[in-house]
């Protein structure tokens, strides 16, 4: 555990003595009293792919879709889905021209496509539904987090937690990143590490209500985090478990850790990329990595933080059909079982 997160679990425990478990706050808060009780979930597909360079992961969300996920939902899981049954952000808003800016790649396409999709969300969200995006890449996380984080503190009074769940930390500042691929940048921009004039680009996240704290951030899977990316983590003291982390303590401690760290009264956004998982489970996504996470413990952290009772949205992205093609129904499932866990299916 890196050393700036033992002193938070020492303090943790001293004041709530042993962990998650036993933590009590005054109003424990559960899913009757952060979403609304008839189980009401909206269904945003969002095939934006313009924050990375590969084609294919536009079709992500037609493929979860073609693998029966918005009916499972509501045959098997029995949520009320709200799904216009369209895909969204595709190449319906592609700029005339969009040149470079701080060295990123299609600044604006993704500018827009992430403002349109942020009150997309928001107007779900306030509404208290259970938000599910497919991506799409990463980038389209710019979108969704705010999107939810401002009908948070409308709705609920509160500052929400993320749980980012991948291969790679996607806080690279513009500066900070090699390929300038914006999906390798979304939580710089959320936290307001990279921040932006107004008229800029990315100007419009400058409102405090779209942005989230590095310190109600929490990663879990990280095997391939830049050098950069590294000082920003170490240098905020940002909660993050590596692959070495899960190796080393267990999903089970991990994830005890995790929500302890975000503690029990706070509405919680998970964003999970499919690269979290080991390319044996997931090989069709655009920027693999080996030593990764298995579909089991993939799915324990779903669990987890279904558990919680807290979780009032979620991402599931880079899932991109065309790649590894032998393995894009594999991937495909994988999916679907990680969305199916974060909404309860395989809690008692
Ligand atoms: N969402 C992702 N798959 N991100 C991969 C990012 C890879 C690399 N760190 C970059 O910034 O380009
Ligand atoms: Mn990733
Ligand atoms: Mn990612």
């Amino acid at each position: 555990m890196p050393p700036f997160l033992s002193q938070r679990y020492d303090q943790l425990r001293r004041q709530y003595g042993a962990l998650s478990s036993t933590c009590v706050v005054d109003s424990p808060i559960t899913n009757a009293k952060f979403l609304s009780r008839n189980k009401d979930l909206a269904l945003v597909a969002a095939g934006f792919s313009g924050g990375q360079g590969k084609s294919g992961v536009d079709a992500g969300p037609t493929a979860l879709i073609e693998a029966g996920l918005a009916i499972q939902l509501r045959d098997h899981l029995r949520y009320n889905v709200h799904y216009d049954d369209k895909i969204h952000y595709c190449n319906d808003i592609v700029p005339d021209s969009d040149p470079d800016h701080r060295g990123m790649k299609n600044p604006q396409a993704t500018s827009v496509v992430t403002q349109k999709l942020s009150s997309h969300i928001f107007s779900h969200a306030k509404e208290g539904r259970f938000v599910v995006t497919l991506g799409g890449d990463h980038s389209i996380a710019i979108g969704t987090i705010s999107g939810t984080a401002k009908a948070t503190r409308e709705r609920l009074n509160r500052d929400m937690a993320v749980i980012w769940v991948d291969a790679h930390a996607d806080i690279n500042t513009p500066e900070t990143s090699d390929s300038g691929n914006i999906h390798g940048m979304p939580l710089a921009f959320l936290t307001g590490l990279a921040s932006e004039k107004g008229g800029k680009p990315f100007g419009w996240l400058n409102s405090e209500e779209l942005r989230i704290s590095t310190t109600k951030l929490v990663y879990i899977g990280l095997r391939d985090v830049d050098h950069g990316e590294k000082r920003l983590l170490r240098e905020n003291g940002i909660a993050a478990f590596s692959m070495h982390d899960v190796d080393q303590y267990g999903i089970g401690k991990v994830m005890d850790m995790a929500l302890a760290w975000i503690g029990n009264d706070t509405p919680i956004h998970l964003s999970f990329d499919i690269d979290a998982l080991d390319p044996m489970w997931a090989p069709s996504t655009g920027t693999a990595v080996r030593r990764g996470l298995t579909l089991r413990e993939g799915s324990f952290i779903a669990e987890c933080v279904h558990d919680t009772g807290s979780l009032i949205a979620m991402d599931l992205v880079e899932v991109n059909p065309s790649l590894e093609q032998e393995g894009a129904e594999k991937t495909v499932e994988a999916a679907i079982s990680i969305v199916r866990c974060a909404l309860g299916e395989t809690l008692l």
